[in-house]
């Protein structure tokens, strides 16, 4: 019985000699770098370890609008008996600021950065009276309480050391990511090239939306959410359906697109009269296997021999099953994790544990995937059916339920493994 690690470490070890040849990229970092092509942002991998050019915070500076002052002048102050202080001159964020001359207390906004002599921050909440002085009002200020030495203030190099490593290889670049990036200064980050991969979604039952069918043929799904599936792992996606039962169409397809990383191809793999992937491939060396799953049983892998640049190269192939949902959950079980990996990323699901809503059957010789929800209540509640065709209940669906081999009923509140798949 072949298994879904099984399957899925096979999948990852075909992929993994990208990893070498794949290369890397250098992407600006900055907002109109980022707003003018968003899309070359999206998903992408650290390639090299990325070392700080600087401090965060660069210099010490205020939490809080309000003073600066030493801790040690109000160390008497009660609300018997105040500590009154002659007011400095003001600093706010971008000021020059600085020296803070013992027993005053001086006027700081949050950012400035902390004169050097001062120790503390007080809220201005917390001072008498509560308000700033203008330059013609009060000259002193109250303060009825003590304050800790360190208070509200956000010391150089509490979030980021110059020298350290930022972020590490491999780390998936967003919003938080960039933007830590961008406040160290630095203008731009190597990451890994994305892998380019051929779709191709096979069937002469096929065809695209927008034109008229003929009796027995149905719109294709699975370029369009495969292509969405392989965007969001990073992927650059070059999609040729072909819509042929012919070995030698499907092959002139892939020969059509030699400069690409990886083939995947949808459909033509189980056990029919005609099967183009089977048919094209199997004689080139792709092996074709069931895996204990349920939806995505029949699948296939290999490498196939391709002339680019007038030389010959192996590339890899991964053949996916022609069921909508099939297709997708082969995907987020072998295909996404393998992926990330080959990028040096960790595979995104986490597996997650919580109890059934319901009761259900399972077949016992497959480990199946169930589509559903995470309740609010923590409960896994399932939607539609087991059957590979219903695309729609998976695109209601936020968890994929994993049903272990051997298991044939599952009791209400029996607890299951899940996957996210809403992110
Ligand atoms: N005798 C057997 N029949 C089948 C077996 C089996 O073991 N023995 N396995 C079943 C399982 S499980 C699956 S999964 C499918 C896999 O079939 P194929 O990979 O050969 O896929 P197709 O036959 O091409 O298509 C299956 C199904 O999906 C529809 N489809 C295909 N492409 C698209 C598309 N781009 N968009 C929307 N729908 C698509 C297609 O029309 C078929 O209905 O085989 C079972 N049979
Ligand atoms: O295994 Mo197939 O993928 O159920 O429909």
């Amino acid at each position: 019985m072949r298994t879904i690690d099984d399957h899925r470490a096979e999948i990852t070890a075909l992929l993994a000699p990208l990893r070498g040849s794949l290369g890397s990229e250098w992407l600006p970092v900055s907002g109109e770098s980022l707003s003018a092509d968003p899309a070359r942002y999206l998903r992408r991998v650290l390639a090299r370890d990325l070392v700080s050019p600087s401090s965060l915070p660069a210099f010490d500076n205020s939490q809080m609008d309000g003073f600066a002052v030493r801790a040690a002048d109000l160390a008497t102050a009660t609300a018997h008996s105040p500590v009154s202080l002659p007011v400095a001159p003001r600093v706010a964020a971008g000021d020059v600021f600085g020296s803070h001359a013992a027993g005053t207390a001086t006027p700081i906004m949050t950012g400035a950065g902390l004169p050097e002599g001062a120790d503390a921050v007080v809220q201005i909440e917390k001072a008498v009276p509560p308000v700033f002085p203008t330059a013609s009002g009060d000259t002193h200020v109250s303060f009825v309480e003590p304050v800790a030495a360190g208070t509200f203030v956000r010391s150089a190099g509490s979030d980021v050391r110059e020298g350290e490593v930022l972020l590490a290889a491999g780390a998936v670049l967003g919003p938080a990511q960039f933007g830590v990036v961008a406040g160290t200064g630095a203008v731009r980050v190597e990451v890994r090239r994305r892998i380019r991969v051929l779709l191709v979604s096979t069937g002469h039952e096929i065809r695209d939306a927008g034109t008229a069918l003929a009796p027995g043929q149905i719109f294709d799904a699975n370029t369009v959410s495969l292509t969405a599936a392989l965007l969001g792992a990073g992927c650059e996606v070059v999609a040729r359906p072909c819509r042929s039962d012919d070995a030698d169409d499907l092959l002139d397809v892939i020969r059509d697109e030699p400069d690409v990383d990886l083939v995947v191809t949808v459909g033509g793999v189980s056990a029919g009269a005609r099967e183009v992937v089977r048919d094209a491939l199997g004689p080139l060396g792709v092996k074709f296997m069931k895996v204990a799953m349920q939806p995505g049983g029949p699948q296939g892998f290999g490498r196939i021999e391709v002339a680019v640049e007038g030389a010959a190269a192996a590339l890899p192939v991964v053949c996916l099953p022609g069921n909508p949902v099939s297709a997708l959950v082969s995907f987020e079980a072998f295909l996404r994790p393998a992926l990330l990996r080959t990028l040096g990323a960790e595979p995104l699901r986490e597996t997650r544990r919580a109890p059934s809503a319901e009761a259900f059957a399972s077949p016992p010789n497959h480990h199946q995937l169930r589509r559903g929800v995470l309740e609010p209540d923590g409960r896994l509640r399932l939607r539609g059916g087991p059957s590979s065709h219903l695309l729609h209940s998976y695109a209601e669906s936020t968890v994929l339920v994993h049903v272990p081999v051997g298991t044939t009923r599952v009791a209400e509140g029996d607890e299951l493994d899940f996957w996210r798949i809403d992110g």
